[in-house]
Formats: structure tokens, sequence, C-alpha cells
């Protein structure tokens, strides 16, 4: 058995890195920027005023001064001449600030009659105008890789860039094994079950930000496995989903080999998610889970999400790790690498007392795995341990 490390050295180099392809801007969201983007213009492309008013010279001592105004600057429409001593111009937020102004006063601190404007208030030191490139100048880059967020967006906008360059997502086949499986809304015989880990797989490659192909569940012999094997050509990725162990019917690996997967590894120092399998299957990488639900998960966050990160361009890494309170005392550890599905709250972290691995129940409520290193000895609650968040703590 390898370790989780491992096994993930040999999957980041089992995938490929993503095509680059050019989304338009509302297209982009939640996509990862594989290339710098330089800004086509500064922002703001001129100075700005930052407040509704009356743009004057600069200067100290504006409290009492009057001044005559000799037109308006508003957003969009600029004032093209020069304010001199003693003019003003009538000002709004976002317009060029005119030659000659030094200083927006805000119309709170005025008192306008006719073309005459008196500073009746007390102007604050600030200029109230935004220089010129403030935010960024022409040729700033915002750089790659990065997943896009909204504000990114926005800043891209600015940015007058359109076009966003992003690796194109993978295409993720999803293959259920197992006779005992039915779709949900099916009416289950007496001896089957809902396919269930399919559903939390795909919504976990989704958020990824790939895109997930369910394919039919297939049967627990060599034939349905084939055609499920063929229905998935062209994905990027080939999940299997159970089948991956040791019984006389847990054929994915056996079938996976006879159609050309040169196997990288199998079986991991880990609990849960022992029987994990990877390996090369033509153009794409296969990552056989176990069927176990909760197995099928943790290796989801453990493994693929890692994969699909690397694979859209984002550095190769291990799931991301918090350091936490333990809550709760801990028996020691035994050879496999654990994540106990736990609760995260407040910086503390509580493992549930049921940790079988088949209880999707108990995953639902865990926002974070407890991972207790191989062969780790009892851990008393207040210590200090490592989780993996598996959402935000609600
Ligand atoms: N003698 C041994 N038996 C087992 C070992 C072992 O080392 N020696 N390992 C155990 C561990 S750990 C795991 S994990 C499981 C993994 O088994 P498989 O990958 O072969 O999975 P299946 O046998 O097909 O299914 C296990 C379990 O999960 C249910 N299942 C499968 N697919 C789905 C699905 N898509 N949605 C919902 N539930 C699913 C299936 O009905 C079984 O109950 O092996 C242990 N055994
Ligand atoms: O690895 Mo199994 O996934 O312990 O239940």
């Amino acid at each position: 058995m390898i370790t989780v490390d491992e096994a993930l050295d040999h999957l980041f180099a089992l995938a490929p890195a993503m095509p680059r392809e050019a989304v338009p801007l509302l297209r982009a969201r939640g996509r990862v920027m594989i290339a710098d983007a330089v800004a086509r213009r500064s922002q703001p492309p001129f100075a700005a005023s930052a407040m509704d008013g009356y743009g004057v010279a600069a200067g100290a001592g504006l409290s009492g001064a009057g001044f005559d105004v000799i037109g308006e600057a508003a957003a969009g429409h600029g004032f093209a001449g020069t304010v001199g001593a003693g003019q003003a111009v009538r000002i709004f937020t976002g317009a060029p600030v005119p030659e000659g102004v030094g200083h927006v006063v805000l119309q709170e601190d005025c008192t306008r009659q006719g073309d005459r404007v008196t500073v009746t208030g007390t102007p604050g030191a600030g200029s109230n105008i935004r220089p010129a490139g403030g935010d960024f100048t022409q040729g700033d880059r915002l750089t790659a890789p990065r997943r896009l967020t909204p504000a990114d967006l926005a800043l891209l906008a600015a940015m007058n860039v359109a076009e966003v360059p992003v690796a194109r997502k993978p295409v993720v086949a999803l293959i259920s094994t197992g006779d005992e499986l039915v779709m949900p809304g099916e009416a289950p015989g007496p001896d089957q079950i809902i396919a269930s880990n399919s559903f939390g797989l795909h919504a976990l490659i989704e958020e990824a930000g790939a895109s997930a192909r369910l394919l039919p569940i297939a049967a627990d012999n060599p034939a349905s496995l084939h055609t499920a094997f063929g229905l998935a050509e062209g994905a990027d990725v080939i999940v299997t989903i159970g089948g991956a162990s040791v019984g006389d019917h847990d054929i994915v690996g056996r079938v996976a080999e006879d159609i050309g997967m040169a196997r990288a590894f199998y079986k991991i120092a880990m609990r849960p998610g022992k029987p994990l399998m990877a390996g090369r299957l033509d153009d794409a990488v296969m990552i056989g889970l176990p069927g176990n639900p909760v197995s099928a998960m943790v290796c989801g966050h453990l493994f693929l999400l890692p994969v699909l990160r690397a694979m859209l361009g984002l550095p190769a890494g291990p799931a991301p790790r918090l350091t936490a309170t333990l809550g709760a005392d801990v028996d020691a550890n035994g050879p496999r690498e654990h994540y106990m599905r736990a609760r995260l709250s407040g910086g503390t972290v509580t493992p549930f007392d049921r940790q079988d691995s088949a209880l999707l129940s108990i995953l639902s409520e865990a926002n974070a795995l407890l991972v207790r290193p191989i062969g780790d000895g009892p851990r008393q609650a207040g210590e200090t341990v490592e989780v993996v968040p598996l959402s935000r703590e609600s």
C-alpha cells in the first residue's frame, strides 16, 4: 500500500493539462484563467471627481471663498476649458477633472446663487480627486493561474478585457458499478439500493469547475463494464465507483486492464478509501473509487479535486489543511491514515462517534475531516490537530 501523498504524485503525473480556450466574461465565472490578463487602459483613465460639488483651484483657506461657476463636468461629459483663479465648475462624481481644478468642494459645503458659489462649510483636506491610473495602469497584469471570482471579472471588464484565456473544462465520466444499484426515483428490488455516490461526485466535480458526465450504471459483469467504458470515450477522466475491492464481483480493475488501462497504483494506506486504484486508459486518467459511499466521497475530496485543479492549471497540491483544536479525546490510530468525519466550529474539531464508511447521514453533517496520521498515538481534547475542511463552517 502506498501513502496518500505518493498516490497524489502518481495522479498528478497521469493528469494532462487542459488545452486553452477563450471565453467571454459572462462565461468566465469560476473558470481558471491560465494566462495573465493585461490591462488595455488605465483606470481611471483621467483624474476623476470622487464627489458631487464644485471644482476649484487647489489651495488652503477655501472656507468663505466665492467663485464664478463657468461650466459643468459630468460623468461621460467633461468640461473642455481651463478653470482659473476665482472660477469653479459644477462637477459630478466620475467626471473628468478639468484643467486647473485641484480640489472638489462637496456641494454640502457650498451655497449657490445663480452663477456664484460660496464655500460656506469647512472643506476637508482631501482633494476629492481620484488620480489617473490610481486603480491600475495600462499594461498592469492580473496574474494567472487563478480561479476567477466575481471581483476578478469586474476588474477584467474595467481593464477592457472582453475574453479570458481559460483551461478547457475537463470532462469527467462517472460510472457506477453494481447489480444492486438503481437510479433515484426508480423502484428498487428487495436486494437493491439507490446509486448515491454518483450524485455526490457529480456535484463535487461540477463545483470544481469540471464537466461531469453521468453514465448508465454498469452491472457486475465484464460485458456491461465494457459498454460503460466505451460510453466514456472522449472523457479526460474516467471515474468508476465500486467493484474495486477483492470480492468475486469486484471486477473493475481486471476489466479496465483488459481494455488497456496501465495501472499506476492500487490500494492506499488510508481510511476510508483503501481500495483506490488509478492508471492511464488511452488519453484519459482512470480513477477507480471504492464503492462505500463515504469512501467514494472522501476520495473525491482528497484525490479527484486536486487532480482536477492541476488539470485546470492550478498548482498541484493536496487538499488544503487547517490546524484546529481537538474537541474530544481520540484513540491511537492504526497503520492507515484516518480521515475522520468531523464537525469544525470556532476552530475546534470534534469527530463523530460513528465512522463507518457507509454513513452518508454523518458525512452530510460533517464539515471537515480530522486527519489522523499513520501510527499516531492517542490524542486528548485540547491538542492541535490537522483537518481538511469540506465546506465552510456553518
Ligand atoms: N475482504 C475484504 N473486503 C473488503 C475490503 C478488504 O480489504 N478486504 N475492503 C473494504 C473496503 S475498505 C471498502 S471501501 C470496500 C470497497 O469495495 P468496492 O469498491 O468493491 O465496492 P462495492 O463492493 O462495489 O461496494 C461497497 C458498498 O458500497 C455500495 N455502493 C457501491 N457503489 C455505490 C453507489 N454508486 N452508490 C451507493 N452505494 C454504492 C455497495 O452497495 C456496497 O454496499 O470493500 C470492503 N471490503
Ligand atoms: O476504505 Mo474503505 O473505504 O475503509 O471503507
